[in-house]
């Protein structure tokens, strides 16, 4: 069916997350991961392209995204949403401005909003301030971020220096005056010149006024919280048929193998709490001798037990693994043995994958050779359950970003998936 809405991700597991929201109206969402080689077929009413360019250099980001921008048009999309981090993850060269700025271009469009708020996961924007649950941005967790620290939690001056045109606000006076009220903001700003407006939300009935105002912009920008409206809208005024295909959920074997790289101190919790068996990846071990001893433990392990390899660590313990072997390489170690655990469980029967880490999602999928994902329900605000081929098996694998999910996320994803 033709593509209604574009939407393009900034990495992995901001594409589930986002794709998993639009999932929620029960349309079908397709994910693809990477630019598609071939032209569309067998396209949804929401199509999102997974891309991992959050940090890579602005001139790479910026080609990546127009050529997704190319892709969903040829699909026939004609709006579009450029998906980043709920904490709002760029430097002052960007990548979310210059990217913005390029679609803008694309488009031919003079305004585009900016609304990374996700209330459900304690993300809101007040006066135009992030907030990270009662803690301003600046001086969250995300203050101490390894590539994209955030030391200031206002979101106009964030993004002033990564653009080149006016940026400006439509407070939480104004959205709180319903979608009537803010287009007329921001046809006002529009007048003066304001080309980037960052929009005031602090509860999911924000997010429904700001959906409602700006839906028929070319583009729209923000975390995913801020699109999760715009199913119902279309279904509503008929844009959308309420035949759209539906997701489905495949019949797939019990086998489940949990892969955790990620070291937030979400995830720490959450492989605490965990109480199926687990195995300890120590990169220093690694470096050394490779992955044997996992494989080793997975080839000794039924998989209907559901076993965890995890390199989560408190912060000491990496500090000390990147000392010793550097920050890329502790990384790339660690990714690479959960790859080939991955590949493993999975030609030993797994058929059910649940990755936890931006960076290590974007190595056990490509390392799957997972290429496209259909989005089936959620198991946490953010975080949906998706299905895809890998060595032409059927498999389903949750991505989890480092801070989502409750503590007890690993068991609620094997629950939610009967
Ligand atoms: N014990 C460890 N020591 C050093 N680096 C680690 C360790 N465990 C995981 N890593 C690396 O840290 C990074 C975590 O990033 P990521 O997977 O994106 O998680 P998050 O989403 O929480 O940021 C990955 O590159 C991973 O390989
Ligand atoms: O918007 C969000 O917070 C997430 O969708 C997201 O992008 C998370 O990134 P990682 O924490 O790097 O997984």
């Amino acid at each position: 069916m033709t593509t209604i809405l574009g939407c393009i991700a900034d990495d992995f597991t901001g594409a589930t997350d986002l794709a998993g929201l639009l999932a929620r109206s029960g349309v079908k969402v397709n994910l693809r991961i990477g630019i598609p080689d071939t032209p569309p077929t067998d396209t949804a009413a929401f199509e999102v392209i997974a891309l991992k360019s959050r940090t890579a250099p602005v001139d790479d980001a910026v080609a990546q995204t127009r050529s997704a921008l190319k892709w969903l048009q040829s699909a026939g999309a004609t709006r579009f949403f450029w998906k980043y981090c709920s904490t709002f993850d760029s430097t002052p060269t960007g990548n979310i401005g210059p990217v913005a700025e390029a679609l803008m271009h694309d488009l031919g469009t003079a305004q585009t909003i900016y609304c990374p708020a996700f209330p459900e996961n304690g993300r809101s924007i007040f006066m135009g301030n992030l907030f990270v649950g009662e803690t301003p941005l600046s001086e969250s967790p995300m203050r101490d971020h390894p590539l994209t620290p955030m030391r200031d939690s206002n979101l106009m001056r964030l993004l002033a220096p990564q653009v080149t045109k006016p940026v400006g606000l439509a407070n939480r006076l104004t959205v709180a005056r319903g979608a009537d009220a803010l287009r007329a903001r921001l046809a006002e700003l529009a007048t003066q010149g304001i080309a980037h407006v960052v929009i005031d939300a602090v509860a999911n009935d924000d997010l429904y006024i700001i959906a409602d105002a700006c839906r028929d912009m070319p583009l729209m920008t923000g975390g995913s919280a801020v699109v999760m409206p715009l199913p119902a809208l279309y279904l509503a005024d008929g844009t959308l048929s309420a035949d759209a295909p539906r997701a489905t959920t495949p019949d797939l074997a019990p086998q489940t193998v949990l892969l955790s790289g990620s070291c937030s101190a979400m995830t720490r919790a959450q492989v605490t709490a965990y109480p199926g068996p687990k195995h300890r990846l120590d990169p220093l071990d690694l470096a050394q001798n490779g992955p044997t001893a996992a494989l080793d433990w997975l080839k000794s392990i039924d998989l209907t037990q559901k076993p965890l390899f995890y390199a989560t660590a408190e912060p000491d313990a990496v500090r000390a693994a990147q000392s010793q072997l550097g920050t890329a390489q502790a990384g790339e170690i660690v990714e690479h043995a959960l790859s080939k655990i991955a590949t493993t469980a999975r030609d030993f029967g797994a058929r059910r994958f649940i990755v936890a880490g931006g960076e290590t999602s974007g190595a056990v999928t490509q390392s799957l050779g997972i290429t496209r994902l259909t989005i089936g329900h959620e198991i946490a605000p953010g975080v949906p359950w998706c299905f895809a081929t890998s060595a032409g098996h059927p498999i389903a694998i949750t991505l989890k970003s480092g801070n989502f999910g409750a503590e007890t996320f690993f068991s609620d994803a094997i629950q939610a998936l009967k």
